[in-house]
């Protein structure tokens, strides 16, 4: 089958993972004999560098045409640090999502058994820990109104959700809850907050339509507490677009490393995969960052794509790299890995998988470890 799949790569480390994603899609395209046409698109740091604008019309063209959207990260920091700078690249990311329509995000967090002692938590808290985390992505405080007053000394952001934003995404995670373990947790703040109060009114309301999946409800301190405290108990997670953010990297810890965890920002018409971190500036060019979140982000838009068996051959193949050190040097300090051996790597045990040795004395050369 022929696919056409729409790459951002974007700023910082983003292009490097990214080339990673694409040689385990290059290697699946092999073993299959499918076909990816990639279409390249600009946004963020680069995008404004090249055109002014972090979203150029064209990139929101590509996008709409492409069957799925691969994206890396985008940020520099010469626009983070500088507080009134008029454009900035995470702007192209916050309209890519609301354009296309990308409401529910995605992010799967799980404890790799290979990669238990790695994580700076405690084992037995951790282990079998597989959690989805819905996070709303199109509307909250992130798209409300803001203000700057005049005199730069008062500023504002508004949020607001309507019943339609909280309907349309709890309705995916209670279907997403009955394929699991039945459990769905929504974390707010109903306790201070009015759009809380309606998120919990209408989850609660929509609940009466699933009566196999038990409900309940965590103010979002004690979520974050008890996210580092009993893992275990989460099955899926739905919440606003803020806490969202802010909860997936938390539980990303529980990991071993925010370089493992993939998201899925899906829609009505289009779908879009990427990381959850960022462009991680300070590794630009050095070839350290984990590209384990593009690969495995890779993996959903496989199965977005309806290609499951593919999809599970690449997770497998990220497996194998944490179940033999083959990893960089967020997970593995004493003998890294590069970011793109990592990704020769993976491109080779997808098409080698009954013979996972077969190439690797040549993917470890100039590595001090032999397996
Ligand atoms: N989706 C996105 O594109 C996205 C997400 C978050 C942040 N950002 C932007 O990225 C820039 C940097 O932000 P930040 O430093 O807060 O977040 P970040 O996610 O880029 O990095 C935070 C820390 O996480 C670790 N990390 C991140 N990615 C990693 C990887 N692939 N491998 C290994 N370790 C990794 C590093 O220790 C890093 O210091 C900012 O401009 C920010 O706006 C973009
Ligand atoms: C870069 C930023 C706008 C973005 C967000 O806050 O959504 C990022 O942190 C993420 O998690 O994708
Ligand atoms: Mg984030």
């Amino acid at each position: 089958m022929n696919y056409n799949i729409a790459i951002i790569p974007g700023d910082g480390i983003g292009p490097e993972v990214t080339a990673q994603a694409q040689k385990a899609l290059d290697a699946i395209a092999d073993m299959f004999d499918h076909h990816f046409t990639y279409t390249p698109a600009l946004m963020g740091a680069c995008a404004i560098d090249a055109t002014g604008n972090p979203l150029p019309e064209e990139t929101i063209d590509i996008c709409e045409a492409a069957d799925a959207i691969l994206f890396g990260a985008i940020g520099h920091p010469k626009y983070d640090n500088d507080p009134n700078a008029k454009v900035r690249p995470e702007l192209g990311l916050l309209r890519l999502r609301k354009s296309l329509g990308l409401f529910c995000n995605i992010r799967p967090v799980k404890a790799y058994d290979q990669l238990i002692e790695r994580s700076p938590l405690k084992k037995d808290r951790i282990v079998g820990t597989d959690i989805s985390i819905y996070r709303e992505l199109t509307g909250g405080i992130y798209f409300g109104e803001k203000h700057l007053s005049d005199d730069g000394q008062v500023a504002s952001d508004g949020c607001s959700y309507s019943v339609e934003e909280i309907s349309r995404i709890a309705h995916l995670a209670f279907k997403e809850a009955l394929s699991r373990k039945r459990k769905l947790t929504l974390v707010d703040k109903a306790n201070v907050l009015e759009t809380s109060r309606l998120w919990r009114k209408t989850v609660t309301e929509i609940a009466k339509e699933y009566p196999d999946v038990e409900l309940d409800f965590l103010f979002v301190d004690n979520a974050a507490m008890q996210m580092i405290l009993n893992p275990k108990q989460f099955d899926v997670i739905l919440t606003e677009n803020l806490f969202g953010d802010i909860i997936s990297d938390e539980a990303s810890v529980i990991g071993g490393s925010i370089g493992l965890l993939a998201s899925a920002s899906i829609g009505t018409d289009n779908a879009l995969f990427e990381p959850i971190h960022g462009s991680f500036p300070q590794a630009t060019g050095k070839d350290i960052a984990n590209p384990l979140a593009s690969i495995l982000s890779a993996a959903l838009l496989l199965r977005h794509l309806n290609l499951h068996k593919e999809a599970a051959l690449v997770e497998k193949a990220v497996e194998k790299s944490l179940e033999l050190g083959f990893t960089t040097e967020d997970l593995n300090a004493e003998n890294p890995f590069g970011t793109s051996k990592v990704g020769d790597f993976i491109a080779d045990f997808i098409m080698n998988p009954e013979d996972p040795n077969r190439n690797f004395e040549n993917i470890f050369v100039g590595q001090s470890t032999i397996i």
